[in-house]
């Protein structure tokens, strides 16, 4: 069985090589199609996708591997097992497609319900965020594919009133009740999971999420929150917990959430 480091290489590894194939067809042009939930998919989603997994299934056969595109078209494979990846090859298309930066490549490694490892790459800007238990870092992709300036993360005590981050293309009326209780100073809104990283940085509090996302979206960042520091609890319940679930159609659905930082008092979400 490859060791946590050994995953973690070859994850941020692909996730890498798939961010420049993400930027090569932004530099072609994008032509953006509607999937069966009417949510924008590109050549870059598939083709990023296609390279992760055809990745992580020829270094690691004997681990199952989910992918959004391969989910969405009900091809995944389906006996997941304890430990298994989970890959959003673009996540925030809708910030992709409108030509903003704030949109990531995410791949998780699970294990018992908790997302382990994971790496988040932003093709844009070149930000990097990779975790394993205990050990979270950021780090900068250069202009060849190196992974340089690598730099240790943890999360900062929550301060008060708490700086919150929301979906900038999702965010619900139940979300924006719940800032407004936790009586929030300032709501700064991004796509992507680099919400998680924000506040894996320490440069924010809370990320309530009263909307859909799927276990792709978060997996990878909660990893390098939680490796971080800090946690994510499902609204009523304990630590987010991923894998297969009953409900058809809402099998890789995530339930409502709030991701923090340091310890922050939660307000009452009124459900
Ligand atoms: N109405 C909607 N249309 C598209 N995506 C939606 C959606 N409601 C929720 N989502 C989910 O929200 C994710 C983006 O989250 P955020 O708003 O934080 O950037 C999407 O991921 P993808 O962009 O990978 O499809 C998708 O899974
Ligand atoms: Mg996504």
């Amino acid at each position: 069985m490859a060791g946590d480091e050994e995953l973690l290489r070859e994850m941020e590894r692909l996730a890498v090589l798939a961010s420049r194939e993400i930027l090569d067809v932004a530099r072609r042009g994008i032509v953006t199609e509607r999937k069966a939930d009417a949510s924008p998919v590109t050549e870059a989603d598939r083709r990023a996708e296609k390279t992760i997994l055809g990745g992580l299934r020829r270094a690691f056969p004997d681990i199952a591997c989910v992918g959004e595109e391969e989910a969405s078209a009900g091809v995944a494979d389906t006996a997941t097992g304890e430990t298994f990846f989970l890959v959003d090859p673009l996540d925030g298309t809708k910030e992709f497609v409108c030509g903003r930066p704030d949109y990531t490549v995410n791949i998780a490694l699970i294990r018992t319900a908790a997302p382990a490892i994971g790496v988040v790459v932003a093709p844009a800007t070149g930000e990097l965020y990779a975790a394993r238990p205990g050990h979270a870092e950021r780090a900068r992709v250069a202009a060849d594919g190196a992974v340089v300036e690598r730099a240790r993360l943890a999360v900062r005590p929550a301060v008060e009133p708490p700086l919150v981050v929301a979906s900038r293309s999702h965010l619900s009326r139940e979300t924006s009740a719940y800032i407004a209780a936790c009586g929030a100073k300032e709501t700064v809104s991004v796509g992507s999971s680099l919400k998680f990283c924000l506040l894996a940085r320490g440069d924010a509090d809370l990320y309530p999420r009263f909307s859909r996302t799927m276990q792709w979206d978060t997996a990878a960042g909660d990893a390098v929150l939680r490796a971080a520091g800090g946690r994510t609890v499902e609204v009523g319940g304990g630590d987010l917990a991923y894998g297969r679930r009953q409900a058809q159609g809402e099998e890789w659905a995530n339930p409502w959430f709030i991701a923090m930082g340091g310890a922050v008092p939660m307000a009452d979400t009124g459900r």
